[in-house]
Order: C-alpha cells, then sequence, then structure tokens
C-alpha cells in the first residue's frame, strides 16, 4: 500500500489558553495539490509548523511519506521544501546566488549544487533573470525566487504558507501556473495554505475547510459545492459549515503588510 504523503492525526496545538488547533485528522495523497483554507487564525499555519517539525506533534502524529515526524525530524527535513509567510530572499544578492545559498543549507552535493540551481530557477521561469540582484525583482517575482529555494534540495513534499498573498491577480496566477507547472514535472505533492476561495477552486486538486481549530469539510472543491446545492461555491460551502465568512478582500491589512514587509526588506 502507498503510504499518505502527510498523515496527521488528532493533532492539536495551544498557546496558553488559545487552542490554535484542535484535533485534526489529515490523510493527503501522494501528488495531490492540497489546500488548506480557512480565515486568519484558523489555525493553518500551526498545523504546517507541526508538520514541518517547527512545533511538537504531542498530542497526535504526524507522518510524512510514513516517516514519523516527531522521532526523526531531520528525515522528515530532507523530504519538505517550505516556504513561509515571511520573506527569506535576500535583496543583496542575485536570484542564482539566493538559490545558491539554500542549496548549501540543505546539502546538496558539491558536484551537483550549480546544476540544481540551475533547475531550480528553470523551474520557477527565472532562468533570465537569474544574475539580477533580488531587490529589482517584482513581488510575484520574489515569491517564484523563494520557490526555487524551496525546490533547490529537490524535496517530495512542498508546503506554501499563503503563497500568493500581497500580490496583484497576474502575479499571483504566475505563482499558481508554476506550481501546477512543477507538480505535473516533478510528481511532487503540494500542501498550500490560503484565503483565497477562487484560487483553491481552480488550482487545488482537494482542499480542507479548517475554522477556530478544526477541519470543517474535506474533498474536492466540485464535490463540497454539489453537495451544498447547484451553483454554490466554495465561500458558500464554508459559510453553511461554519456560519463565518472568508476573508476575501483584496486591500486586507495582511495583504499591506506583506507588502510593507517586501519593501522593507528588498531595501
Ligand atoms: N506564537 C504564537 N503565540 C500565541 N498565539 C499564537 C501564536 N501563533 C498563533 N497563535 C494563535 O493561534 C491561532 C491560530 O493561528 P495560526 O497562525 O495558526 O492561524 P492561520 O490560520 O495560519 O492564520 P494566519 O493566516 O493569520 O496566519 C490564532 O488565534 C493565533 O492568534
Amino acid at each position: 500500500m502507498t503510504e499518505p504523503a502527510v498523515r496527521c492525526t488528532d493533532l492539536s496545538h495551544s498557546f496558553g489558553t488559545t487552542r490554535a488547533v484542535d484535533g485534526v485528522d489529515l490523510e493527503i495523497s501522494p501528488g495531490e495539490v492540497f489546500g488548506l483554507l480557512g480565515p486568519n487564525g484558523a489555525g493553518k499555519t500551526t498545523t504546517l509548523r507541526m508538520i514541518t517539525t517547527l512545533l511538537p506533534t504531542t498530542p497526535g502524529r504526524i507522518t510524512v511519506f510514513g516517516v514519523d515526524v516527531a522521532r526523526r525530524r531531520m528525515a522528515v527535513r530532507r523530504l519538505i521544501g517550505y516556504v513561509p509567510q515571511q520573506l527569506s530572499a535576500d535583496g543583496a544578492l542575485t536570484g542564482r546566488e539566493n538559490v545558491a545559498l539554500f542549496a548549501r543549507l540543505f546539502d546538496v552535493p558539491r558536484a551537483r549544487r550549480d546544476a540544481e540551481v540551475r533547475r531550480a530557477l528553470d523551474l520557477v521561469g527565472l532562468a533570465d533573470e537569474a544574475d539580477r540582484v533580488a531587490k529589482g525583482y517584482s513581488g510575484g517575482m520574489i515569491r517564484r525566487l523563494e520557490l526555487a529555494q524551496a525546490l533547490v534540495s529537490s524535496p517530495r513534499l512542498l508546503i506554501l504558507d499563503e503563497p500568493t498573498i500581497g500580490l496583484d491577480p497576474v502575479a499571483r496566477s504566475a505563482v499558481w501556473e508554476r506550481i501546477t507547472q512543477i507538480r505535473t514535472d516533478t510528481g511532487m505533492t503540494v500542501l498550500v495554505t490560503t484565503h483565497y476561495m477562487d484560487e483553491a477552486e481552480q488550482y487545488c486538486d482537494r482542499v480542507a475547510l479548517m475554522h477556530t481549530g478544526r477541519i470543517r469539510a474535506l474533498g474536492t472543491p466540485a464535490d463540497l459545492e454539489t453537495d451544498l446545492g447547484p451553483g454554490s461555491t466554495l465561500d458558500d460551502v464554508f459559510r453553511a459549515v461554519t456560519g463565518d465568512r472568508l476573508e476575501t478582500d483584496e486591500g486586507g491589512i495582511r495583504s499591506v503588510r506583506a507588502a510593507r514587509r517586501t519593501a522593507r526588506r528588498l531595501g
């Protein structure tokens, strides 16, 4: 039997009295693009941080391709490429130098390093811009550069936390088209968080709707919408299972913060 790419069993995490994640069970199949959806504060980032070994997994258990996250952290880290919400590209370095830094960090063998850096830059469509300093890149190019950083170690599981937040619609589509192409070319499993319902509908094979630390609905976007009734959208499904509304506005405080962070980091 094929091991799931990710299996979470009864996962919980509290910060003081805040129950950020509350009894999450989740299985992600190899090769799928899986969307974890929910409004700010739903518990998405906390779930990702447990899967990426950055937070403890007790109570509960996580395996990544069958490897136990609590017991074999380093082995799990080698399977994962992670693009967090906070930017990690260095504006003073070129695109190529930024990716090469990650190749060294992730122990890509020296003999293969240059080729792997080229391959990663190619996968995200930055080959022609690789020798420009990153502070001249647009927000969308920076996101693609961060994707290349995560891809340089050839992970089996790519984890992206809100990859399109703060980007304009054209840049958002460009990032998603790259993600979809990378999955097709490499067979990689992709776990992505977003609160943009339209993106999830268009690009995710399956989604989990998360609210106040719990998974409230799980399935393909089409199945979830059909189950609710003709003409339903994922936003309607979310409202039906939680009685709440997903934040979908483009100009919210988080977009502004993300844009400011980009500007600050890249000078
Ligand atoms: N380091 C922390 N210390 C205290 N509380 C935290 C911490 N990180 C998250 N929380 C709280 O845990 C809950 C879940 O947060 P989390 O960041 O996982 O949500 P999210 O769905 O990823 O939302 P966002 O997209 O805003 O990051 C929220 O109530 C948040 O305030």
